[in-house]
């Protein structure tokens, strides 16, 4: 299937509306038409009065084309009014159909994402990207639709008047509706390539540059990383100049053209004039109706361009979301028990693109409501295990049923209903902290937020804040302290009350004390929760039942010594 097929069928669930304003589009087009074409009339019997006096005023009907404008004119401003409106919308909603789409495809294919793509990169595919392939309709389109329907009404009627000034505007409309736009397209289309790309780079090296001010300042490198995106900004200068400089000739030849055409039709209609086959009226309403036909296609030029803009998008967006995902997500899962246990058998996990298996013939049962470490050398596997559990890498051999289900049965997003995740690289979203708890539970009320917070400790700093819940941090937790922002994933986690805990270093970063407390907290908030935590440091696996010991891709028991458990 095409891009642009593709992108027709995800506008489908809005075609109503596009369909509405189109009609609305093609009436305030016609409108224009039907009030320039009056006017013709109305100026030539207004003009014919004020020469001839009262004697030439009964040679023409001046009310009806004065009705006639008001009329017009009226319509006009209600049509284009409401087709606004009506296209904004459509075009709005198509944007949130397009990124509920592109994301749902993205989230299983993030672990790609990260290695393959920068996130400049894939921010301006989403955002970018998604906003160019939603104004389609509006602004590719429509224009393209009113054209067509609305100059083949327009010269059917200038026919009733004149065939040759009709035939006339026929073939220069069709000149112009049909070819300029594709030859000033071409040229277009490839600068817009090259224009993409060093958008692109220049996004991505921004947001990295920002990213890491601190350090590129540390490496003495901020003048070298300045010139860098000047010369990005230069190329993309120089970009937009020629783009401006071949849409400007080519709606200037445009214009051109159509004042040419207005000669040749008063030309005619003077002809016809002379030999009795027009009135003196008709003929100022054929040039204005010839102008009024030339507005109708005047916009397709942009709006190639537009199109041109959407395909490209398309196919960067399409790129994207395509890609097969490292795991299978099936779409539909079967239903999981409340309290699931895990039995691994004899599994085997490598890399794509790497021969030595991470994990190989390991097997592991953790029961319901247990609570198990899992220790082990810095690049054995031990959070390629947490991955495989949440389906973001795939085992190739052996068996894991998760509560009696097939693990392969499972998505990501059905296993994070069951299973809390706090790993070393948890995410705080830019936004206040209650913004952070509402993603966590969007139904939770400040009660229940302040019960989280203090069951994670951290009520008592965040009620001396000015700002208390509506206090901003930043992405990752950048306005809070490493431990103040660790707790408040944990509060999240314990909003959400899941039935599993799946702990990726949770105390990474963080003091003994301050280690044990967190994990402390948390399970004394989650009493019932199995436990799976994959870590290096001693404190967390005092509150564990057993602990094992990730080697050569297996697991061994290991003796822990004995810990009160909250
Ligand atoms: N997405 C990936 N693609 C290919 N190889 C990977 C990927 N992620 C991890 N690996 C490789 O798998 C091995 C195990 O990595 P993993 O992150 O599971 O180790 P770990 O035991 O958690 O290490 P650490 O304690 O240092 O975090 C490493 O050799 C790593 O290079």
């Amino acid at each position: 299937m095409s891009d642009l097929s593709r992108l027709l069928r995800l506008t489908r669930p809005l075609k109503g509306m596009l369909w509405l304003g189109f009609i609305l589009a093609c009436l305030a087009s016609l409108a224009n038409f039907g009030l320039l074409f009056l006017s013709g009339w109305l100026l030539a019997g207004a003009a014919a009065a004020g020469l001839g006096g009262i004697a030439t005023q009964n040679l023409f009907n001046l009310f009806m084309p004065a009705a006639g404008v008001r009329f017009f004119a009226t319509v006009r401003i209600l049509a284009r009014y409401a087709e606004r409106l009506v296209t904004h919308d459509a075009a709005l909603r198509v944007v949130s159909v397009l990124r509920g789409w592109s994301f749902e495809r993205l989230i299983p294919r993030s672990p790609l994402l990260e290695t393959r793509h920068r996130s400049g990169d894939i921010l301006a595919r989403f955002v970018g990207d998604t906003d160019r392939m939603g104004q389609f309709p509006l602004d590719a389109l429509l224009p393209f639709g009113v054209a067509a329907v609305c100059s083949t009404i327009s010269v059917l009627i200038m026919a009733l008047f004149s065939v040759p000034v009709a035939l006339l505007m026929a073939l220069t409309l069709l000149l112009i509706g049909a070819a300029a736009p594709f030859l000033a397209g071409k040229p277009v289309d490839r600068i817009m390539q090259a224009y993409a790309k060093a958008a692109d780079a220049l996004r991505a090296d921004s947001v990295e540059t920002v990213q890491a001010l601190g350090d590129i300042a540390f490496c003495g490198a901020t003048e070298r990383t300045l010139k860098r995106l000047e010369a990005y900004q230069t190329s993309l200068s120089a970009g937009q100049y020629r783009l401006a400089a071949i849409t400007h000739a080519a709606r200037q030849s445009v214009a051109f053209i159509g004042m040419l055409t207005a000669a040749g039709v008063i030309g005619l209609a003077a002809n016809a004039l002379q030999h009795h086959r027009l009135s003196a009226a008709e003929l100022p309403m054929l040039a204005l109706g010839c102008l009024a036909a030339f507005e109708q296609v005047s916009g397709l030029i942009p709006a190639r361009q537009a199109l041109g803009r959407a395909m490209l998008s398309a196919r960067r967006v399409f790129a994207l979301c395509d890609m097969p995902p490292p795991v299978p997500q099936p779409e539909r899962t079967p239903p999981l028990p409340l309290t699931p246990d895990l039995t691994m058998q004899d599994v085997t996990l490598a890399y794509p693109g790497s021969h030595v298996p991470v994990l190989h013939g390991l097997s592991l049962s953790v029961q319901a409501g247990e609570r198990v470490g899992i220790i082990g050398p810095s690049g054995e596997g031990k959070s390629s295990l947490g991955r495989l559990l949440m389906r973001l890498a795939e085992y190739q051999r052996g068996s894991v049923c998760f509560g009696g289900v097939d693990l392969r049965t499972l998505s990501t997003q059905t296993l994070s209903g069951r299973v809390g995740v706090l790993s070393q690289t948890f995410h705080l979203q830019q936004g206040s902290i209650r913004h952070n708890l509402r993603i966590a539970c969007p139904d939770a009320d400040e009660n229940e937020m302040w019960a989280a917070l203090q069951a994670a400790h951290l009520d008592t700093e965040i009620r001396a804040m000015t700002k208390g819940l509506d206090t901003r941090v930043g992405e990752h937790g950048v306005c809070l302290s490493g431990g103040q922002a660790r707790r408040l994933a944990v509060a999240q986690i314990i909003l959400r009350r899941p039935a599993w805990l799946l702990l990726d270093e949770p105390t990474e970063g963080l003091t003994p004390e301050a280690g044990q407390a967190l994990i402390g907290s948390l399970l004394m908030a989650l009493p019932a929760a199995t436990v799976l935590c994959i870590t290096h440091r001693p404190e967390p696996l005092t509150f564990m039942n057993r602990v094992l010991r990730l080697e050569n891709g297996q697991l061994h028991p290991r003796e822990i010594p004995a810990h009160p458990t909250p």
